[in-house]
């Protein structure tokens, strides 16, 4: 489904993916992990189609993910690290992404009620005047509700507090099956109940990858 062949990509110098070559697949739920500046985000927006590779490629269920762009994000949910600067008010927001991405509005505020995330009196407030764990609620609640057959995470809890983890973790389990499940995170216990492959990224190669 995701296909990395030999890819390299770097800024400058500085080499941040070092010819990686894997493959993600269905009813595969991996953590991706490794220390600070391994190459975990720039795999992710490789992924994504953000970056032009310097060597090799990347193919999303054939698709060629900067040629194709469109098509492909009409394939993937994905929550990035730091919520993007929107300037459009939740409900703006929502009827937005209701368009342009063909996500039930219902559905978005079902999951949203399940994260505990009060849209109802938040409605006209500006996305970017949310509070961080507010953002991050609204755009799993998102993520949630599109139908799409690949979920790309990266580190999307660090502004939850415990109880929204846990809601975000039973929903995420629920949701997970015949899926892609692509998870950045530095703490493994939280999610090993949820992932069957672990792999580590260091210094831009993949280092170990092992189902469990
Ligand atoms: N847009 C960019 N311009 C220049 N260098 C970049 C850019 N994006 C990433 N890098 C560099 O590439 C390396 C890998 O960064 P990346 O964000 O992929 O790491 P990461 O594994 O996601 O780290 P973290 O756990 O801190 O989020 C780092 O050395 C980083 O400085």
């Amino acid at each position: 489904m995701i296909k990395i062949n030999n890819l390299t990509k770097k800024f400058g110098s500085h080499v941040s993916l070092d010819s990686v070559t894997c493959e993600f697949n269905k009813n595969e739920a991996i953590a991706l992990m490794g220390a600070n500046g391994a190459g975990k985000t720039t795999l992710i927006r490789s992924i994504l189609g953000y970056y032009h590779p310097d060597a090799g490629n990347v193919s999303i269920n054939g698709l060629d993910p900067i040629k194709q762009r469109v098509e492909v994000l009409k394939e993937i949910s994905f929550v990035p690290q730091l919520p993007p600067p929107i300037k459009l008010n939740i409900d703006e927001l929502i009827q937005y992404i209701s368009i342009s991405a063909e996500v039930d509005k219902e559905k978005i505020k079902y999951y949203a009620n399940e994260m505990k995330l009060d849209l109802n009196s938040n409605m006209n407030k500006s996305f970017f005047k949310l509070s961080g764990g507010m953002k991050q609620k609204l755009l799993i609640a998102i993520s949630l509700a599109k139908k799409s057959n690949i979920i790309i995470y990266d580190e999307p809890t660090a502004n939850l507090d415990p109880k929204a983890r846990d809601d975000f973790y039973r929903l995420l389990k629920q949701n997970e099956e015949e899926k892609v499940l692509l998870f950045v995170t530095h703490r493994l216990e939280e999610v090993k109940d949820l992932v069957n492959r672990q792999i580590y990224m260091d210094m831009g190669k993949v280092v170990s990858d092992d189902k469990i």
